[in-house]
Parts: C-alpha cells; sequence; structure tokens
C-alpha cells in the first residue's frame, strides 16, 4: 500500500516550490547592501542561502562580507532596510512555476484541503499569495514567524494537522527543500518534492522523500491515482 493512500489534504511550500521568488530577493537584498555600502551579488548566490527564513538569509549575505561580530552589530538595521525593500516590491519580478495553478485546482477538485507552509515571513507571504491568485485555494497560511518555530521544525506541519483533524499519515508535505523533507518526516507525514527550486545547493535526489514530482499537476494525478485505488 502507498503511503499516499490515506491523504486528505496537502501542505504546499511556497518559494521553490509554488513561485520562483528568487529574482525579488535578488532586488530586495542588492537594496539593502547598497544601503551598507556592499557590492551587489548575483541570484546564484542567493538561491543557495534561501528556505530558512529572513533571519538566516540576511546573516548569510551578511557573512559574505563581514565576520560574525560585525554581522551581529549589524543585523537589526540590516533586517530592517531588507524588509523595507522586500515590501516594496514583494511579488514584482517573481513568477509561478509552470502547472502551479492547474495543480492546486486539481487538488481541490479531487477534495483535498490545502495549507501552505512557508518560511518566509507572514507579513510578506499573505499580499505575495494574494497577487498571485493562490490564496483562494489555502484554508491554512503559516509564514516562518506565524508559530515559534519553523521548518526543518514539525511544529508548523504538526498544527496543520491538528488544524484539520487529521492524522498526519493523511497529511502530504509538498516542497522543494531538505527543510520541508526533515519537518515531514519528524512529523509523520508523507513527502513529495520538487526538482526545480532551491535545495540550498544540493541535488534533490539526495533528499529524503516519497517521490520527486515534475511539477504541482503531476503531484495532484499521483495522489489521486492512489485514492482511486483505494
Ligand atoms: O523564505 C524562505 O526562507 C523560504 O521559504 P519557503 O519555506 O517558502 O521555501
Ligand atoms: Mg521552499
Amino acid at each position: 500500500m502507498s503511503v499516499l493512500a490515506g491523504v486528505r489534504a496537502a501542505i504546499i511550500d511556497l518559494d521553490g516550490t509554488m513561485l520562483d521568488t528568487i529574482p525579488d530577493f535578488h532586488v530586495a537584498i542588492n537594496g539593502m547592501r547598497a544601503e551598507l555600502g556592499l557590492a551587489p551579488i548575483t541570484q546564484a548566490q542567493i538561491a543557495l542561502m534561501v528556505g530558512k527564513g529572513s533571519e538566516n538569509l540576511i546573516r548569510s549575505v551578511l557573512a559574505l562580507d563581514w565576520d560574525a561580530d560585525r554581522v551581529e552589530a549589524a543585523f537589526e538595521p540590516a533586517m530592517q532596510s531588507y524588509q523595507r525593500h522586500y515590501l516594496s516590491i514583494n511579488g514584482q519580478h517573481s513568477t509561478l512555476f509552470p502547472e502551479v495553478t492547474q495543480g492546486l485546482a486539481a487538488m481541490r477538485a479531487a477534495g483535498l484541503r490545502l495549507a501552505c507552509v512557508t518560511n518566509k515571513p507572514i507579513s510578506f507571504t499573505t499580499p505575495l499569495l494574494k497577487l498571485k491568485g493562490l490564496d483562494q485555494f489555502f484554508e491554512v497560511v503559516y509564514g516562518g514567524d506565524s508559530l515559534p518555530r519553523k521548518k526543518p521544525d514539525p511544529l508548523p506541519l504538526q498544527t496543520v494537522c491538528a488544524d484539520f483533524g487529521l492524522a498526519p499519515a493523511q497529511v502530504v508535505a509538498i516542497g522543494d527543500s531538505s527543510n520541508d523533507a526533515q519537518a515531514a518526516r519528524a512529523a509523520g507525514c508523507p513527502v513529495l518534492t520538487v526538482p526545480y527550486g532551491y535545495n540550498h545547493g544540493e541535488s534533490i535526489h539526495e533528499t529524503d522523500s516519497d517521490g520527486i514530482v515534475g511539477t504541482l499537476l503531476e503531484a495532484a494525478s499521483l495522489i489521486r491515482s492512489h485514492h482511486t485505488k483505494r
């Protein structure tokens, strides 16, 4: 019996799974770096650092140039600058990955309940989902600062399971990184991964999951095929 057989809901990651947000991160980070007198960095550098929330991202970006003491001293104003820059362009440079909207619609049509769990701050997440027409699909949305702990901690996934009144085995997590997979494993949720996102510079094949799906539409078909076989 497949681990997907009893699935009734899905938890979908945001950055690198639904939206290619690296171009937004790029503009906001380089805006912050310019204010601090630092040279611009590339999208490829940023893609290695996204996935563990804003604090980790800003510390990693500053650590390219500065030692740990200087990073800590500059952290608060840098974070404020970054947030201001990000919110002023949020969504303007980011795009949907192929078959995201179709995949979410197919999951809803198959009767799955949907939640979005991201490490992105909730103040960035809510307007971004709305701008991209994705808010309509989700009953529940948690950002990286919505709960006391973020992915790879299982807490956000466990919270969704409790919200839905479902056992972890009935809720599949779908994401682009080892963060998503670790959170899912720790929560006891099945996990599917997409190969096109940001996995900290590692191949998605090195990440423990129950399957790699090319798009969210493919994920919807896979889940539905196990449903009908029950
Ligand atoms: O902002 C991040 O660190 C990435 O967030 P994600 O959990 O949506 O991939
Ligand atoms: Mg992600």
